[in-house]
């Protein structure tokens, strides 16, 4: 029977917490039966991994989920965790397992992870076994890695001795294999306007938050100079798009001549570019400026050129205002026109961010009449403190945009809700995940709710790393 894999769809998550109660039948009678049926997945943790691309769903003929896989990234560096992999059994000894756990893995590869770890049961055919055949290898369960997971166990109850863990090493990329890339979204906590300078461009203050949620930037290396960027994006035609300039800008700036005298020259630094959006476009969220500020950090790398932080976020600054902050990967506090940053740590905080499907052309909102530019100037303390947090944007799109001002509205229902950027998007800041959740679980169907995490550090800085070192391993074995 034909069956095919996809990354899941948050509208799957009922379906996927319905496999895993299907599956975990097939354990009655086990010894660890009493703690699995006394356990089920938490539907809003299954939701956010979907919302981060770390779910594959196995869809039957009739387009039905019949099995997933879930990788989460609780381990860091560059070991990434099997959560769960579940297959409905009336589907079971039919390669779908095996299809799902090829998927995740080949994915870690791609975006430079060097190990996949996962805690099974020793004595289930479907098991310890399943995994020994697919390149996993038990190994020591004292190991500090495991910890946390034997310790969960034992607050459950679970049957330690019937316990292993087992790991795979995965290899490094090839030159010619695709890549992966995440591009933060990012909220800015708030946005004074304090002048205009005589090209037209704005003096703005403002604080950006990183988030870890957004786009994923696929990319793989062509030998022969062409820059391509494959699918569509509505109404982004590829010549316009930020990754393709970014790639370009690269390019130019490495010494590369334009494409006519590409095949004289022998040049060799092109690339396949694929984007995933997941950031609404137009929503204030930086979307674009995150997508060029990734291919840009991404393929200094990938093409070598190693050039310093401090020349790509020049580089980028000539994309996009937003983008340097994404280049440089942390929250920072910005002045001038935004490219201006002084690294901020920030409380550790879960945001409840609402997509009123409203697109806000940012550069119409600029030219506003009735927009406050003349605004005094705020300080990192008066931010801190809490009493900066409004948005110069937020009363001319209320005005202009009836939705956005209706998400306001409804947000503002559980506390201070605010505009990103020059929006669409508005969000409010949660002290917990749960209180995050509770919230979107009540968001009305017009919108879309998202609940994200702010992070010091940009998941591209982390997936730097990653790719560095999966680069340096690879440089070694070959004695390079
Ligand atoms: C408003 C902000 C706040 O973070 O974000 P978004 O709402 O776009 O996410 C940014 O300042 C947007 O940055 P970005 O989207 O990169 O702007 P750019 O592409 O450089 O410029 C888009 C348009 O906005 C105007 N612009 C932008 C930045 C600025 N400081 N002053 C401006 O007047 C420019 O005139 C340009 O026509
Ligand atoms: N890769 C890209 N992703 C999103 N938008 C892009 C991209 N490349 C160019 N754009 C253009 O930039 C505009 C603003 O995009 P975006 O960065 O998502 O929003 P905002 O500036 O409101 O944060 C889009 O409407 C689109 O026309």
């Amino acid at each position: 029977m034909a069956f095919l894999i996809e990354r899941a769809e948050p509208s799957q998550v009922d379906a996927l917490c319905a496999i895993e109660r299907q599956a975990v039948q097939l354990f009655r009678g086990h010894p660890a039966w009493p703690s699995y049926s006394a356990m089920s997945i938490p539907p809003e943790l299954l939701q956010q991994a979907i919302g981060r691309g770390l779910v594959w769903v196995a869809l039957n003929e009739a387009a039905a989920p019949v099995g997933f896989v879930w990788l989460d990234t609780d381990a860091g560096g560059a070991v990434i965790g099997i959560a769960e992999i579940d297959v409905l059994p009336e589907y079971g000894q039919r390669g779908i397992g095996a299809a799902l756990l090829e998927r995740a893995c080949a994915w870690a590869r791609a975006a430079g992870y060097r190990r996949v770890d996962l805690g099974t049961l020793a004595d289930v055919r479907w098991n310890a076994p399943f995994y020994a055949k697919h390149g996993f290898a038990v190994v020591d369960k004292d190991d500090p890695a495991f910890a946390y997971a034997r310790q969960r166990d034992r607050e459950n109850g679970f049957p330690d001795h019937l316990r292993v863990f087992m790991s795979r090493p995965l290899s490094a990329p090839g030159h010619d294999e695709w890549t992966v890339w995440p591009a933060p979204a990012k909220l800015n906590l708030f946005l004074r306007i304090t002048g205009r300078r005589p090209d037209g461009y704005h003096e703005l203050q403002t604080v950006f938050r990183l988030l870890d949620w957004g786009d994923e930037i696929r990319l793989r290396l062509r030998d022969d100079g062409e820059i391509r960027r494959h699918g569509e994006i509505p109404g982004v035609p590829a010549h316009t798009d930020l990754v393709v300039r970014a790639a370009q800008l690269l390019q130019q700036h490495a010494g590369v001549p334009h494409s006519a005298d590409i095949e004289h020259a022998g040049v060799s630094l092109g690339v396949d570019i694929e984007v995933e959006k997941r950031i609404p476009m137009g929503g204030g969220l930086g979307g674009g400026s995150s997508d060029a500020a990734t291919v840009l950090v991404a393929l200094n790398q990938l093409w070598q050129l190693d050039l310093a932080e401090d020349v790509l976020a020049e580089l980028g600054r000539q994309l996009g205002a937003d983008v340097p902050v994404f280049v440089r990967g942390g929250s920072a506090w910005a002045e001038g026109i935004g490219e201006q940053l002084t690294p901020l740590s920030l409380p550790s905080r879960h945001y409840v961010v609402i997509d009123p499907h409203e697109s806000v052309p940012t550069a119409a909102l600029f030219q506003a009449s009735e927009l406050t530019r003349n605004a005094p100037r705020a300080t990192i303390s008066s931010f801190v403190s809490g009493e900066t947090t409004e948005n110069a944007f937020a009363p001319v799109v209320r005005a202009r945009h009836p939705r956005v001002a209706a998400a306001l509205d409804w947000l503002g229902g559980f506390g201070q809700a605010r505009l990103s950027g020059s929006g669409g998007c508005v969000f409010l800041e949660a002290k917990s995940f749960d209180r995050a959740t509770t919230i979107t679980a009540r968001c009305p169907a017009a919108f879309t709710a998202q609940v994200a995490m702010g992070v010091d550090v940009s998941p591209l800085q982390d997936a730097l790393a990653r790719h560095r070192g999966a680069a340096r391993a690879t440089r070694t074995t070959d004695g390079r």
